[in-house]
């Protein structure tokens, strides 16, 4: 089996906190470098370094917009209003030590901080959120138009820029920048979910969303980079056992929503993501730390036991009191038993109005399209119904096929899905074994320190009938020769 990564979001997870966690995995940092230096967007600077979080080392990943492109992603006081003086006495340290600086995408120096401590902004008026409650622009222009199709919104002198891409700005974004196709791939999964998230929100065609502060630079910065970072790891597994957010409140450009924020929440229903609220008030769980942990997960269980290989830590930027924000991306080894670990998908259908030709067609039509199994079950359903349930396993990529033929070749109306279903399964290999009728395939099955061998079916059956002996014979001498 692969390496296994388990992802400790019991305090949340947010796409720098990913990307934090990754590196202080080991991410390869040139593979990272090269991307973010090719990305093909201005208004940016990344920091890589140590924070302390609550006294604890961690690495921090921070993508600096310049003033234009600010988004108070990381300022308290605009995400949640002023807090009571309590935040003060916990608030936590988040000292910087950068030591490395570098892909500086702007033209001039500076020195912005959104998440330094007392950066709030107050002196100057610059929150243009046309659709957001409490909008006070009545002094000066305004040329905000979020919901019209601008990419770039200038809000005039001493304000900001809200870009608002769509998902064919972002995948272009994507494309020009230097990275492995599987890294590109996985970039563009994460944010195909935000996307898909997000057109369910706003009950708009997925590319028509128009993305405000995850369709900003920081976000499509964390985004590739958090590709690239896993990408880097060759990782197989990823065990995300829940998603930990908090409750209440948060301002965003489309104004205050509950926590989880619409977005995080559509993912993890799409996603069938574990997700545990807190009793902590604050957003833990944003959509693009959601969108990553959907991506990749491949497993929500933990193995009984495992031992660590390695753990990385990334920080968060927001300073919460009831948790310390802080990412554990842990890299281990899953104690394996004499057998392998793989995912399927299970389909269940009940039909009570299709023939038996029309099933045993389908039956052969699903197994034709790549199912690993597919059986029915006679059942005595609703309204008196003799009758099947009809069940295909398969990998999850074949699901969608097995979908289409169900519905296109039965008269099923719905499918269920179980998914993802954890399978054990015996390491096994074809191989060819002598007898006095020809060469019969055979699979090797290895349990623990025994072999075994099971003649194949349709092997047998050939050489059955070309020597006229009975198919027993062929395979008993199969077994014998073993
Ligand atoms: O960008 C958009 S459109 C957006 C949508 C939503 C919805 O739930 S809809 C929420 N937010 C908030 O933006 C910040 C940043 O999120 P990132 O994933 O980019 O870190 C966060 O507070 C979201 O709740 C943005
Ligand atoms: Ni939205």
């Amino acid at each position: 089996m692969g390496k296994s990564l388990y992802l400790e979001a019991s305090s949340g997870i947010a796409g720098d906190m990913f990307v934090a966690a990754l590196l202080d995995l080991g991410a390869d940092r040139k593979a990272l470098d090269k991307a973010l230096s090719s990305i093909p967007a201005k208004g940016f600077t990344v920091e890589i370094g140590r924070v302390q979080k609550a006294g604890i080392d961690c690495c921090d990943f921070n993508v600096i917009l310049d003033k234009e492109h600010e988004n108070h992603d990381h300022d308290m006081a605009y995400l949640y209003g002023p807090l009571p003086e309590a935040r003060e006495e916990v608030h936590e340290e988040h000292h910087h030590h950068h030591e490395e600086e570098g892909h500086h995408h702007e033209e001039e120096e500076h020195h912005c901080h959104c998440h330094e401590e007392g950066h709030h902004h107050e002196e100057e008026e610059h929150h243009c959120h046309c659709h957001e409650e409490g909008h006070h622009h009545e002094e000066e222009e305004h040329h905000c138009h979020c919901h019209e199709d601008h990419h770039h919104h200038d809000h005039g002198e001493g304000h900001h820029h809200h870009e608002h891409r769509h998902l064919k700005d972002v995948e272009a974004v994507i494309d020009g920048t230097d990275m492995t196709e599987s890294a590109r791939a996985l970039a563009k999964k994460i944010f195909r979910i935000v996307a898909e998230a997000e057109s369910k929100a706003h009950n708009l065609p997925i590319e028509e969303v128009h993305f405000h502060e995850v369709g900003a630079i920081d976000s499509i910065v964390d985004i590739i980079s958090a590709a690239v970072c896993f990408d880097s790891l060759h990782i197989e597994n990823v065990i995300v056992p829940k998603l930990s957010e908090g409750r209440g409140t948060v301002r965003c450009q489309h104004g205050v929503l509950p926590v989880p924020v619409p977005a995080t929440l559509n993912i993890v229903t799409a996603y069938h993501m574990p997700l545990e609220i807190m009793d902590a008030k604050g957003e833990y769980v944003t959509p693009t730390g959601a969108a990553i942990a959907a991506a990749l997960a491949t497993s929500h269980e933990l193995p009984a036991s495992f031992t660590v290989l390695k753990t990385g830590l990334g920080a968060g930027k927001r300073d919460y009191r009831e948790r310390t924000n802080i990412l554990r991306a842990i890299l281990i080894d899953e104690a394996e038993g004499p057998w392998e670990k793989d995912q399927v998908v299970k389909l269940e259908s009940d039909i009570d109005d299709a023939s038996g030709e029309v099933l045993g067609y389908t039956m052969k039509k699903l197994m034709d399209a790549g199912a690993l199994d597919v059986h029915f079950t006679p059942i005595y359903m609703k309204k008196n119904r003799p009758a099947y349930e009809l069940t295909v396993i398969c990998k999850e990529d074949r699901k969608e096929a097995m979908e289409n033929i169900l519905f296109s070749e039965t008269t099923t109306i719905g499918i269920r899905e179980l998914a993802p279903l954890m399978r054990s399964i015996l390491h096994r290999e074809e191989k060819e074994v002598d007898t006095a009728y020809g060469r019969v395939q055979v699979k090797e099955v290895t349990l623990g320190s025994e072999k075994r061998r099971y003649p194949e079916y349709e092997s047998v059956k050939k050489r059955a009938e070309e020597k006229q002996v009975p198919f027993q014979t062929v395979f008993n001498a199969a077994k014998n020769s073993i």
